[in-house]
């Protein structure tokens, strides 16, 4: 089978959420068939252990294995703009930023959660604790972990449930709010990106600082995000604070993964009842009403405080409703980063390949 027959083949493989084939969207990226037969495929996938990409994948596998082939398969995003060198985390493949428009309102424990749900799907993960005022990275380490400085004296990230965890505190300590005026932020972020040891990462998993103001701005100028998750709770006033939240992404031309929405249904131990104490379905309305993805609901749970008091994630607890929650959630923002990246290499393909009626001087469509 030569190369051009291995592209016709993988014209069968759908890719289920931008609805066309892979080849038609652009997302084959290379064929090779060597001369003993080796077939290698390259596709543009950029979530990895994400269920859409992993199904993709498995398609292609599937599409090649009736033509008795297994081949190669690898995966690559074309490089982003920037080839000048000095890319800001050029070995992270995927940086999610972890947003709330106020305190309170379990942003930190879906970064968390988020973090140990896709290094659970085997995911190369680290956490980077940018919230200063409720910092939850010291929690999770045991205090005789602090990051171990190398020679060069750049930081070594500790790891726990398979994630490299950093935090602002470590570097600044933990009551110092001084560095939230003016340039230090910038020098700190720097620092974290620079001076951590994070190696290859599928992932890093941001919690900013709850609020939408000058410092989470900085951040999002300093850090090339790839998307982020908003965190709300149902009530109203929570989603106001949201769609401030939201607009501070739209200033800062960051795409949104979607709007999680923590603390929904109470399911109380004692009587088994389900009670809504914030309010019923606000997130996804809200979701709705912004044309934004809804990425699931978590419910208010007293385990969920427990596990994030004694450092384990409920995402990890396979027996627990609430932990399914989070794994759903986990899953929906790794599809949606996948999206995100497909994408644009499929908006970027399409560009350079005029439609077929182009240039019949037909006028405008
Ligand atoms: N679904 C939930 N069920 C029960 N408790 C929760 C849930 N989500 C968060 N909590 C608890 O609520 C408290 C606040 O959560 P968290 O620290 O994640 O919020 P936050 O939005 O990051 O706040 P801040 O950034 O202001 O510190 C914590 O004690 C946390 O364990």
């Amino acid at each position: 089978m030569d190369e051009a027959a291995v592209r016709d083949r993988l014209r069968t493989v759908e890719d289920p959420e931008l609805g066309d084939d892979i080849v038609t969207l652009g997302l084959v990226n290379d064929v090779t068939v060597s001369e003993d037969g080796e077939v290698a495929v390259d596709l543009a996938l950029g979530a990895p252990y994400s269920p859409t990409e992993t199904a993709i994948a498995g398609a292609v596998r599937d599409a090649l294995a009736e033509e008795g082939i297994d081949p190669e398969l690898s995966a690559s995003i074309p490089d982003r703009d920037d080839s000048s060198g000095d890319e800001v985390l050029p070995n992270v493949k995927n940086v999610i930023a972890v947003a709330s428009g106020k305190g309170g309102v379990g942003k930190s424990t879906v970064a968390v959660n988020l973090a140990a749900g896709l290094a659970r799907r085997g995911a190369r993960v680290g956490l980077f604790d940018a919230d200063v005022y409720g910092p939850n990275v010291p929690r999770m380490v045991d205090a005789d972990e602090p990051p171990m400085a190398t020679e060069e004296e750049t930081l070594v990230p500790p790891e726990k449930y398979g994630v490299k965890l950093m935090s602002m505190a470590f570097l600044v300590g933990e009551d110092d709010p001084v560095i939230w005026r003016g340039p230090m932020v910038h020098k700190v972020i720097t620092q974290l990106t620079e001076d951590v040891e994070w190696g290859h990462l599928d992932y890093l998993v941001i919690d900013l600082p709850p609020g939408t103001g000058d410092t989470q701005l900085t951040m999002l100028q300093t850090i090339p995000v790839t998307g982020s998750v908003i965190v709300t709770t149902p009530q109203d006033v929570a989603l106001d604070d949201a769609r401030k939240g939201l607009q501070m992404f739209a200033r800062h031309d960051t795409v949104v993964l979607g709007i999680a929405e923590n603390m929904a249904t109470f399911v109380c131990p004692d009587c088994g009842g389900e009670h809504d104490i914030f309010g019923t379905g606000g997130g996804s309305a809200f979701a709705e009403a912004h044309d934004l993805p809804f990425l699931g609901s978590i419910p208010l749970d007293p385990r969920v405080r427990e596990g994030g008091d004694e450092g384990q994630p409920t995402v990890l607890d396979e027996e627990s409703g609430t932990g399914e929650s989070f794994r759903e959630l986990t899953a929906a923002v790794a599809n949606n980063t996948g999206i995100v990246h497909r994408r644009a290499v499929s908006e970027s393909v399409a560009e350079r390949t005029p439609p077929v009626d182009a240039g019949t001087g037909e006028g405008e469509h």
